[in-house]
This record gives C-alpha cells, structure tokens and sequence, in this order.
C-alpha cells in the first residue's frame, strides 16, 4: 500500500483508540474462571478474537486450538488449560509462533503438576496439554525472557488451594506487565503482593460482581504521538484513557516530550499537542527494558526527525513477532539512514533527506507495518502486506486516513 501525505485543513482530530489487548486478554482468562465479571470496551483485535473465542468454545477432548499470533493467548492458555481437571487439547499458533519459546512456562506448569507434550521442537509450540488439578503453592521462573509466562502463572494462581508464590530469578523484563497483571486480580479482589524477588497470589474461589471498563490501548496511541511528532504542528484527541493507567506503555507521554509533544488529560481523553518551532535535541538515549513495544515507534520517529538515538533494554525484540531488531535494522537502512543492533540494542545514525518510494516489509508484525506509516508525512513509502495491523489495530489505517495520510493499494 502506498502512502503519502496531504497537510490536512483540520489541525484537530478527534480518535478513538480500540481497548488495550493486554488488558483485554487478563480479563478474558479471569472471566473463564469468574464469569461474574462483566468486560465492557474489549479489544477488537485478532489477539482478542482468537482468545475470546478458544475460550468460549473450549471442547473437553479432542479440541484444537490455533491461537494464530497472539503471544499472549498462547502463554497465557498453555497455563489455564493446563489447569483444567479432564481436558485434553492440542494448542498451536502460526509460522512465527512455532518458533518463539515458551520452554521456560512449560517447564513451570510441569513442576506444579501440568502434563504437557510438545508435539513440535523441544521447547516451542504446538502443545499438546492434558489438564490437572495443580496443587503446589510455589514456584520458580526466569524472568529475562517474557513477562507473559509469570503473568500466565499469575493469573490462575487464585484458583491454587494456597494460591502461589512465583520466584523470580534473573533481570525482570517487561515489568509494568506484571504490575498490571497485579492490579487486575487486586481489581477483582484477589490479594497479590508483588515484590522485586517474588509475587505471591493468594487463593480466591468466588468474587463478588464486578464490572470492568477497558482502557484504550497506550501501544496503539503510540503511532499518534509519532505522527505529531513528524508533523510540525497540531493537536489530537484520543480517547478513552486514564491518568493512573495500567500500562506501562502510557510512558510514551513522558518519552514524547523529548519530540517537543505535551499530554494533557480532559475527561477520559488524551489532548496531545505540538507547537511550531520546538527544539529538537540531536540525540536520545532510553533504556526501554520496560516498554518493548515502543522500540520500533520510537526508533522510526527519530529516523524521520534526523535524531540520532541509542535504545537499549530492546533483548526480547528477537523473540517476538519477527527479530523486530534485524526488522529495524533492515528496513530503516532502506532509507539511507545506518543502524548497530546488538543483542540488546539499537544505534540510529540519521540521515537528513530520506530516499523516496522505499518499500517496507512488515515481517508478519503489526507494529512494523504501524511504527512506518508515520514515516509518510515526511516520505513517500509502500508498507507490503498493511494487513497485519489487525493483530492489535485494526481500524489503524481508516484512523490514520483522518490526519491526512493517503492510501493507495
Ligand atoms: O503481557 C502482555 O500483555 C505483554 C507483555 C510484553 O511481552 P514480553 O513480556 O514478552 O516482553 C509485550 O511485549 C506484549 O506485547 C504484551
Ligand atoms: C509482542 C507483542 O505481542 P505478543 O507477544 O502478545 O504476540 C506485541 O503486541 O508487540
């Protein structure tokens, strides 16, 4: 699809953003095991989808389950079906899913007592899961490789006679994910006491009613913040969002002020706003262990200011919905632009005036295909396969239409 941009009359827009998938996905696990709890404003995307819908029509044998690209929905299955007395099912994912790992939560869910089988390589989907009654009450995990497989522990915990005691060995990364995992349970009236070298979750068996109001997805507004920035003025308005949010990737209000971008917060809604003439630095530095998904927003938007950056903390990029750093690497060079990765980090040398009509590969990654369309208001460019954005955004390319860049398949 081939993208331009027209300086649209409007210099404010008004969007709203779909419900957060990671906290749509907590929710839906916590619903399966507590129907009394009402989801309103749920994620329209694929990784929503593909969970909402293994869960309503789950089939005691002989079901398969294809959870397709959903990290989460994989990770977080491979645990609650493992905790189901009788069941027996085979859980598979896409391609790319069959090669990210998942050794480390099997490994776990053996230990408390899981029958699983790979059916696949050692270590990676598919799985062939026979459900148990799971009975001890601690465990330890690394917790260098996906926050997602703790949270997956996490999140059937409850339903544990005493409830469990996770240990934490190693660096964490993706922390705010735990921390919202966290307030989920605690939402519903689970305790949960969540330490640097451990998380315990006591044991709940029913709640009271509870109706839960997702917020609007951070990662996704995140390509609004790029658009702004490349723009050389303008106000949006996003909704719905909260100032006391659950995601970790809210941080990229904070780290846009470096793009000359200001936050403010009006009801349920985000104003985001850029005067003409900011000052731009040279370069930036962030170590963004916490907020992976931001890396490739980040790491285009400094491409087309010609900001030089340094991003570090990026070491589970390779594992997830392609190697997002050769991805970058690849793909950002197109533009004439230098880039170092190392296993953990991203260096940008820019480049003042980008090549034109560069074709973007996406890899099979939303956020390849999302984090590069910005990139239009400053260059002509093709984004191959612009479909991929339904795995977390599927309105993504009516809703950047509105600002003003075109579309042509
Ligand atoms: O728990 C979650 O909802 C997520 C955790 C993060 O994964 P890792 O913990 O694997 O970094 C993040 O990248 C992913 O998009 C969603
Ligand atoms: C990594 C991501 O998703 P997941 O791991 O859930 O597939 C993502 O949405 O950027």
């Amino acid at each position: 699809m081939k993208l331009s941009f027209s300086q649209s009359s409007i210099s404010k827009f008004k969007l709203h953003i779909t419900g957060s998938k990671s906290i749509s996905n907590r929710y839906l696990i916590l619903k399966a095991q507590f129907p009394n709890i009402e989801l309103s404003g749920l994620s329209d995307c694929d990784d929503t989808r593909v969970l909402h819908k293994a869960l309503t029509t789950l089939k005691e044998k002989g079901d398969e389950i294809d959870i397709h690209h959903a990290g989460t929905a994989m990770r977080f299955l491979t645990a609650y079906l493992s905790s189901l007395p009788n069941l027996e099912v085979v859980l598979k994912g896409s391609k790319r899913m069959h090669e990210r790992p998942i050794g480390i939560l099997v490994e776990a869910m053996r230990e408390l007592g899981g029958h699983i089988k790979y059916l696949g390589s050692e270590g990676f989907p598919p799985l062939k899961i026979h459900g148990k009654s799971l009975q001890k009450d601690k465990i330890s995990i690394p917790a260098s490789v996906s926050s997602q497989y703790i949270t997956a522990l996490m999140l059937i915990a409850p339903s544990f006679k005493n409830g469990l005691t996770i240990y934490l060995q190693s660096k964490v990364t993706s922390k705010p994910y735990l921390m919202m995992t966290a307030a989920s349970l605690k939402s519903i009236g689970v305790e949960v006491d969540l330490q640097e070298s451990h998380i315990q979750v006591h044991p709940k068996t029913k709640i009271e009613p509870k109706t839960i109001a997702v917020e609007s997805d951070w990662s996704s507004a995140s390509y609004f913040y790029s658009c702004l920035a490349l723009m050389d003025q303008g106000e949006f308005e996003l909704s719905t969002f909260q100032k006391n949010s659950l995601q970790g990737d809210s941080k990229v209000a904070e780290f846009y002020k470096l793009f000359g971008i200001e936050t403010r917060f009006k009801g349920d809604s985000i104003l985001i706003s850029k005067k003409a003439g900011v000052l731009l630095p040279e370069k930036i530095e962030l170590d963004l262990n916490d907020t992976p998904d931001l890396a490739q927003t980040i790491a285009v938007t400094c491409l087309g200011l010609n900001i030089a950056c340094n991003l570090t903390g990026l070491h589970t990029l390779k594992v997830k919905e392609t190697d997002r750093l050769v991805a970058l690497k690849t793909e950002i060079e197109k533009f004439g632009a230098e880039v170092e990765i190392s296993n953990e980090s991203l260096q940008l040398s820019p480049k003042a005036n980008l090549k034109e009509s560069v074709s973007v590969q996406t890899y099979q990654d939303h956020r390849m295909a999302m984090a590069f369309a910005p990139l239009a208001i400053k260059v002509d460019l093709t984004i191959l396969n612009p479909e991929v954005v339904s795995k977390s955004f599927p309105d993504f390319w009516e809703k950047i239409k509105a600002l003003g860049i075109q579309q042509n398949r």
